[in-house]
């Protein structure tokens, strides 16, 4: 995945964040406009995001930050007002799931509620049957892959000639999920997957979901309010506020030393086995209508460690290693008054961030953080940065014990 801003700095360099160099699925820039009673409301502004092959992708924020807006720009259900997203390579037209054409039919998009997404006057097996039959399959080979593909997703063949209301809603799920799959993506989007479905339900969707891009090959971006979960199964995150990301990199770092206070506060309210987890009396507020964002970092009338800047200057993504984060604080663009070069540094930020902050190169790359191969001075074994392993245990909805 890669998820950058590009940030152009005083000096003409411009960064972007490591990522994957072959990704199913690019957004470039992005941006979504909507009209509210006449006026612009701009719910996705300049986000770069890409998903590889055998990828999850989690997408986290609170409500209102733009996670489906980014969702719905991804597979072409909302318009562009700026930016490129493309899969495989070829460019995403806004047309709609049905018109959309048939190269576009691998990338494929599982919703929230799937009883909405399944016609109910149509038996199961038909609706799954469908995919095949656009791709040109006979009706006796839809039916039979149809009953593979509900195999599958763990229901029985029976299931076939069912119809969706005669399902639970984790069954109707699992249907959802098998009908995309009569499509052979390569690249699923889910939109808040599981967060309708009780905590067994969900546990199961979200271990299919994971077997499949394990299995299968698929990237899966995975946007979810559920924290724990998207902790769980996810090889990288990134994190969303009023329409951009402001931090994003592999899970388990971003988890556990979080750059940008937003993401802070999103761990902290991750519920603990002992009770704790409820947002920090220091984040208060709400997110703030994006028709009409707060100057400079648009975070910062919220944030514990704004300064006078924030309020003015407005912050992108800067790479800290193989991560990034939009902070004046934590990720100052060199040159800048909080650069750690110049007076009034944070002490605290972790040693990636500074180192790159301060190299000012502007190579995206996949497996080695940039100092590594733009800094003559940097070890280059030391700052090589592995990608996560695929393989993680199941997800199980029981432990919420937090960081
Ligand atoms: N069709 C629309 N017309 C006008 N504004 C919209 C429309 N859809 C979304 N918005 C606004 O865009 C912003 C982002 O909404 P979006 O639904 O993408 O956020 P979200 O992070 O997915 O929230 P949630 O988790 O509650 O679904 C919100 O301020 C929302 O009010």
């Amino acid at each position: 995945m890669t998820v950058s801003q590009e940030n152009p700095v005083t000096d003409g360099t411009v960064f972007s964040n490591p990522g994957s160099d072959n990704p199913v699925l690019a957004m470039t820039d992005a941006a979504v406009e909507y009209r509210r009673h006449g006026q612009r409301v701009r719910a996705l502004d300049g986000v770069d995001l890409t998903v590889a092959r055998g990828e999850v992708v989690g997408l986290v924020g609170e409500s209102g930050c733009g996670k489906s807006t980014l969702a719905r720009a991804a597979v072409g259900l909302v318009p562009l007002a700026a930016g490129t997203v493309s899969f495989e390579g070829e460019p995403v037209a806004p047309l709609g799931m049905r018109r959309r054409p048939g190269r576009l039919r691998g990338l494929q998009m599982v919703f929230q509620d799937p009883y909405e997404s399944l016609n109910p006057r149509r038996k199961v097996g038909e609706l799954i049957a469908d995919g095949v039959l656009l791709g040109g399959g006979s009706r006796s080979a839809g039916r039979a892959r149809a009953v593979e593909l509900l195999e599958r997703v763990g229901l029985p063949a029976t299931a076939a000639d069912g119809y969706p209301h005669e399902f639970s809603g984790g069954q109707r799920q699992r249907i959802a999920i098998a009908r995309t799959l009569a499509a052979k993506p390569s690249c699923l989007i889910a939109d808040e997957p599981i967060s309708a479905l009780d905590a067994s339900a969900q546990a199961q969707i979200a271990n299919l979901l994971t077997a499949l891009v394990r299995e299968e090959g698929i990237g899966l971006l995975l946007v979810s309010h559920d924290l724990s979960v998207v902790r769980q199964v996810a090889d990288r995150v990134a994190v969303m506020y009023l329409g951009r990301i402001v931090e994003s990199g592999e899970t388990a770092e971003v988890w556990s030393s979080p750059n940008h206070p937003y993401t802070e506060a999103l761990v902290a309210a991750i519920p603990r086995a002992d009770g704790a987890g409820v947002l920090p009396a220091d984040l208060p507020g709400d997110v703030p209508d994006p028709a009409s964002p707060p100057s400079g970092c648009r975070f910062h009338p919220r944030c514990p460690i704004a300064r006078d800047e924030c309020a003015s200057t407005e912050q992108r993504l800067v790479p800290l290693g193989s991560r990034a984060a939009a902070c004046h604080v934590r990720a100052p663009l060199p040159g800048t008054a909080l650069d750690p070069a110049g007076a009034g540094a944070d002490d605290s930020r972790p040693q990636a961030s500074g180192a790159a902050s301060l190299c000012g190169l502007s190579t995206r790359t996949s497996s080695t953080c940039w100092p590594a191969r733009c800094c003559p001075r940097a070890p280059s074994r030391s700052h090589q940065t592995a990608r996560s392993p695929r393989s993680r245990p199941p997800f199980r909805p029981a432990c919420r014990t937090g960081r």
